[in-house]
């Protein structure tokens, strides 16, 4: 066993806990990460298999998100844009498949003139929510007692319009049935990705990816940290913790810290002993944050048909087992790639089967009902399965349930003493998404350095700007 003395341990490698590490050394303070995993990166992981690169977790950034932006601009990691070309395909209710050019979804219309209404309601909601506070919204309360399901019905009577805006948040982000989430945390969805107009236009939500991947973010800050600070295969079970300080117990190695970053899932929170137990409002509040279930399905074949027949490879299904198509083909790369989404109660219905050979049979006739009978057969086929992962345990991130975040929302980024919650899913712009780990990374760091330095923290700053720029940088502070 290695006993560690630092100024802080971080607990958790993904993207959040090594930002704050980053930010940390870079000013100055010795610092220790234990990860439980035997990788770096968390919920952005990639493999490459018979020569494509498939990214598992998290890969596309959004020109809003300029948290993960300035990150990258300070590693030197380049992006590229998604294919986005010709034209798209929606699957109807009954199962038509509808090529279609333009913003619209192809379903006449009234169809269209009630999403634009649902749109513009989540418009005006999101544009009143400040992201890092959305129980503070004048409706908070009651957006918080309806599920997102009701309160589109409450608003329109056309069953497809309800169906079609719910898949960009149910299916499409939280990853949960739109009756097990309130109103409120559908807002908060918007609102943390700028507006609802963002969104549901998937050319800006799905804009760019790393050329590095989305991993290779995590792999890079890493590879600037000083030797001796990042533990593989050490997850912290037990912690430690007074006024004080902390000290967090890996599998083999010990670091007594003046503070901790926490930077795991809320929903792993409840994996770790704490000595004395956590302050009782803490212990409930945690336990209303739940991880969503999606299956991220990805097809490699020797080229991408769908380009030469005029199609982008973008595919919309609400209501169907695969529910959103994209071309996902690696920057450079002459084979094909799509992917596809399989969430919430269709994704349990997947796992529902007994075989692999099922699996793989029924989702690719399904790509096959937008894409046209080529898709039936990939050279490479493979599924994600972050469900099963111990270190995450669902995907892609954690929200509350009915209720919980006007609730206990208030509370989540509270320090417990000298430990400070630090995750995508806590935050409120980039909120579940790289950015927001990100930026909760940083403004974790900035809370820590005040507190050890006995300067203030700036309340108002949102994690864009790097705190410390690395003398090679050309950053501007
Ligand atoms: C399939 C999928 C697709 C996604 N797509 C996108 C996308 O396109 N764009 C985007 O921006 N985001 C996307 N996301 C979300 C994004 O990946 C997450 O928001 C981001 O990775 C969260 O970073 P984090 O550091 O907060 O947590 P994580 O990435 O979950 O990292 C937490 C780390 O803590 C470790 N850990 C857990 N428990 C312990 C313990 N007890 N001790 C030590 N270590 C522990 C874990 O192993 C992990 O490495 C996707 C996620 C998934 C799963």
């Amino acid at each position: 066993m290695k006993h560690l003395e630092r100024d802080v341990v971080v607990i958790g490698a993904g993207p959040s806990g090594l930002t704050a590490a980053y930010e940390l050394v870079k000013a100055g303070k010795s610092v220790a990460v234990l990860e439980a995993r035997d990788r770096v990166g968390g919920r952005t992981w990639t493999d490459t298999m018979d020569g494509a690169t498939i990214e598992i977790g998290g890969q596309w950034i959004s020109p809003d998100q300029t948290g993960l932006y300035s990150l990258i601009e300070e590693l030197g990691i380049e992006t590229f844009e998604r294919y986005k070309q010709g034209k798209s395909v929606y699957r109807t209710e009954a199962g038509e498949a509808i090529i279609y050019e333009g913003e619209d979804f192809p379903v006449g219309e009234a169809t269209v003139a009630e999403m634009n209404k649902l749109i513009s309601i989540m418009n005006e909601l999101a544009a009143g929510m400040n992201p890092d506070k959305p129980w503070e919204h004048p409706q908070a309360e009651e957006l918080d007692k309806i599920s997102f399901h009701h309160f589109l019905r409450e608003n329109s009577s056309d069953e497809v319009a309800c169906n079609n805006i719910g898949l960009f948040i149910a299916g499409g982000m939280l990853t949960k049935p739109a009756h097990t989430f309130s109103a409120l945390q559908a807002v908060l969805m918007a609102s943390s990705a700028g507006s609802f107009d963002n969104l549901v236009d998937e050319d800006f939500i799905l804009d760019r990816r790393m050329k590095t991947s989305m991993q290779g973010v995590s792999i890079a800050v890493a590879g600037r940290l000083p030797e001796d600070t990042l533990f593989l295969e050490n997850p912290v079970l037990k912690l430690e913790w007074s006024e004080d300080g902390v000290v967090a117990h890996g599998a083999d190695v010990t670091v007594k810290a003046q503070k901790a970053v926490l930077a795991v899932p809320p929903n792993l929170y409840n994996r770790i002993s704490y000595f004395p137990p956590l302050p009782r409002w803490q212990h409930v509040t945690h336990q209303h944050q739940s991880m969503g279930l999606v299956i991220k399905v990805h097809a490699v074949y020797d080229t991408p048909f769908w380009r030469e027949e005029g199609l982008s490879g973008t595919c919309f299904g609400p209501n169907h087992l695969v529910q959103e198509i994209y071309d996902n083909t690696f920057d450079g790369e002459s084979t094909g790639t799509l992917v596809g989404f399989i969430s919430d109660l269709e994704a349990d219905k997947i796992w529902a089967m007994d075989t692999d050979a099922e699996r793989k049979e029924a989702i690719l006739k399904a790509m096959a009902e937008f894409l046209g009978e080529k898709t039936l057969d990939p050279k490479v086929f493979y599924l994600s399965d972050f469900g099963s992962e111990e270190w995450t345990r669902g995907a892609y991130a954690t929200s509350y349930d009915l209720g919980g975040l006007y609730r206990f929302g208030p509370s989540q980024n509270e320090n417990v003493g000298p430990i400070y919650f630090s995750s995508s899913d806590l935050a409120g712009e980039g909120y579940q998404h790289v950015d927001g780990a990100v930026r909760m990374g940083r403004r974790n760091a900035a809370r820590i350095l005040a507190e050890l330095d006995g300067t203030s923290y700036d309340e108002s700053y949102d994690g864009v700007a790097t705190l410390t720029a690395p003398a090679d940088s050309k950053i501007t502070v």
